[in-house]
């Protein structure tokens, strides 16, 4: 396994969010979890990013013990987040924001390469490289985000609802966006409310209620599970 992510506790103070997460991701594998606003996704992410502290389990990323490890070690890794609302520098160019991507080490003396992947990847980028990033478009920030996380050239990129605040066409450029940044081997955490297709991306997917993962499976088993369908797809 990649990753894996055993009986994780977290809280923020006295408040748990989290419950007893446990999840695995194989290499190169898409593995989303889905679920209701305020269920826990955001709070798994972060915690797996070394943004939050868990009070209890672990994280191993390729056998290292990673649960305790601060955020901006946690990319010494291979692991690279993408967070939710894009976190973006609005006022620097979108060169800017994406070589503050490479800062580590290792990823610093491959960024040139790594910077004409991303641009082979989103091609608008390398034609509005100079252009300040807080005015493009909302899909063009994401798409900035995303390849500011990739220059850390990651081996497992942890996502936080790419598609939130996208319109429906933007939202399928992003998720085509996803597959192919997977193909190019890089494996995907994906956190989502939008679960259809979530769910057509995953190899594999996890659904999460109230701080608990409550069940998880196949993509196509979950979306013909009568109770995925009624509490989700309202069908
Ligand atoms: N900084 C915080 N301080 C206190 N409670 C928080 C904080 N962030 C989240 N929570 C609480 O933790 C729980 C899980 O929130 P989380 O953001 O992980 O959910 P989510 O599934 O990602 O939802 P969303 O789609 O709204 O981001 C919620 O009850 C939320 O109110």
């Amino acid at each position: 396994m990649l990753l894996e992510v055993s009986n994780l506790d977290v809280a923020y103070g006295d408040a748990p969010a989290l419950w007893d997460a446990t999840l695995a991701i194989g290499a190169g594998q898409v593995v989303s979890v889905v679920g209701p606003n305020g269920a826990g996704k955001s709070t798994l992410i972060n915690t797996i990013a070394g943004v939050l502290r868990p009070l209890r389990g672990q994280i191993r990323m390729e056998g290292a013990d990673v649960s305790r490890v601060p955020g901006h070690r946690v990319c010494d890794h291979g692991i690279a987040l993408v967070p939710e609302g894009r976190r973006l520098f609005g006022h620097m160019s979108v060169l800017d924001n994406l070589e503050l991507g490479a800062y580590r080490p290792g990823a610093r003396t491959e960024a040139a390469a790594t910077l004409r992947h991303v641009f082979e990847l989103f091609p608008i980028l390398g034609e509005r490289r100079q252009q300040i990033a807080g005015t493009m478009s909302g899909g063009q920030q994401q798409m900035v985000a995303i390849g500011r996380a990739l220059m850390a050239r990651p081996r497992l990129l942890l996502m936080d609802e790419p598609s939130l605040g996208l319109s429906p066409a933007v939202v399928d450029d992003m998720f085509q966006i996803i597959r192919t940044i997977n193909q190019s081997g890089v494996a995907v955490l994906l956190v989502e409310q939008n679960i259809n297709q979530a769910l057509a991306v995953a190899h594999h997917a996890y659904v999460i209620e109230q701080g608990r993962i409550v069940t998880s499976g196949q993509p196509d088993a979950l979306l013909n599970n009568p109770r995925i369908r009624e509490a989700y797809l309202g069908i």
